[in-house]
């Protein structure tokens, strides 16, 4: 299978309206969005799924995620795992020796204090970096074995990163940062304003699709970096404190959505965090310390 295969088998249909129905849209993002008159012409776009129109909704959507040969592998396999930082002549190890395995439609916890080794560990995960040792494999594919732009496009089109420094680009607008993934991809611009104008109104977002992001507030600049993590539709959702800037009404908006994307369209979600509260949207937790794995949790969600 070429890699461009292993992508398109992944897609599913993104119809994240199912997503905030279940969560209760009213109760959900648009506190201050729903009367602007600048999303009328967004709205005729919002007629249809631009999801469901696109390349995403053939017959290989299907199959959506099920490539591996018999279901069960793992999407993502960490062997022995190594990311050792030289400062000059001191090395520094921040990862030593990780064995982890994660699963398709897992919502998996990263947890673990500052310093642990959490974003050095969702850097692997989102193929931002390679390990000083051992293996990171995407779909059974070594991702040491890739070059820069089969790396590009894996990061590209299988997974949508969310920061907890929001990282918009500053100079473009709402709705200019979620087209830009979109920028990369076959399909016209017309449909591209379409997915964003779609993407933008589930954030409740859409009448400040002109904004800067220095003209949203925090939870703001997270619905836009979750529309733009949206863009491709990505089987895996990556985020490394999300709600880390925001204010705990709007992290839990920001979870429940995320929480929304598992339960509906089955996503992968990984979030690496230190935050406790967000376990009890995980089905597993990894509890990390000085760079290892110190206990692995299995649990139910909305468990205690
Ligand atoms: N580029 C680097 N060069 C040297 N040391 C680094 C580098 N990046 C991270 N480290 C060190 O590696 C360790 C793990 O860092 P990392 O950022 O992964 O931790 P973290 O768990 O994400 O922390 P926090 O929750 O504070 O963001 C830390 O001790 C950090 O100082």
């Amino acid at each position: 299978m070429t890699l461009t295969e292993i992508i398109e088998s992944f897609k599913t249909k993104l119809d994240p309206s199912k997503i905030m129905n279940s969560l209760g849209k009213a109760a959900s993002f648009n506190d201050e969005s729903e009367n602007d008159s600048e999303g009328n012409d967004s709205r005729e776009d919002l007629k249809i799924n631009p999801y469901n129109n696109s390349g995403n909704d053939s017959a290989k959507s299907s199959n959506a995620i099920r490539i591996s040969k018999n279901g069960e592998d793992p999407l993502i396999k960490l062997t022995d795992v190594w990311k050792i930082y030289q400062m000059g002549e001191v090395e520094f190890a921040a990862l030593k020796g990780i064995n982890l395995e994660i699963y398709e439609g897992e919502f998996l916890v990263v947890l673990g204090p500052s310093g642990s080794g959490k974003s050095t560990l969702m850097n692997l995960l989102g193929c931002l970096d390679i390990p000083s040792k051992g293996k990171v494999c995407l779909n059974s594919k070594d991702i040491s074995e890739l070059d820069e732009s089969e790396l590009a496009l894996i990061r590209g089109q299988m997974i949508g990163f969310i920061f907890q420094s929001f990282n918009l680009i500053p100079t473009l607008s709402t709705e200019e940062n979620v087209l830009l993934p979109l920028e990369f991809q076959e399909e016209g611009r017309q449909i591209a304003r379409q997915k964003a104008a779609y993407l933008l109104d589930i954030v409740g977002l859409t009448d400040k699709k002109k904004n800067l992001p220095s003209q949203l507030s925090g939870g703001q600049r997270q619905r836009v970096a979750i529309a733009r993590s949206l863009a491709v539709n990505p089987p895996i959702i990556l985020a490394d404190e999300p709600t880390g800037n925001l204010d705990t009404k709007t992290g839990d908006y920001i979870l429940g959505f995320l929480d929304g994307l598992h339960e509906r369209e089955g996503k992968t979600i990984i979030i690496v965090t230190h935050d406790l509260d967000i376990v009890k949207y995980a089905t597993r937790v990894v509890y990390i310390r000085d760079g290892e794995i110190e206990k692995i949790e299995k649990r139910t969600k909305n468990e205690p």
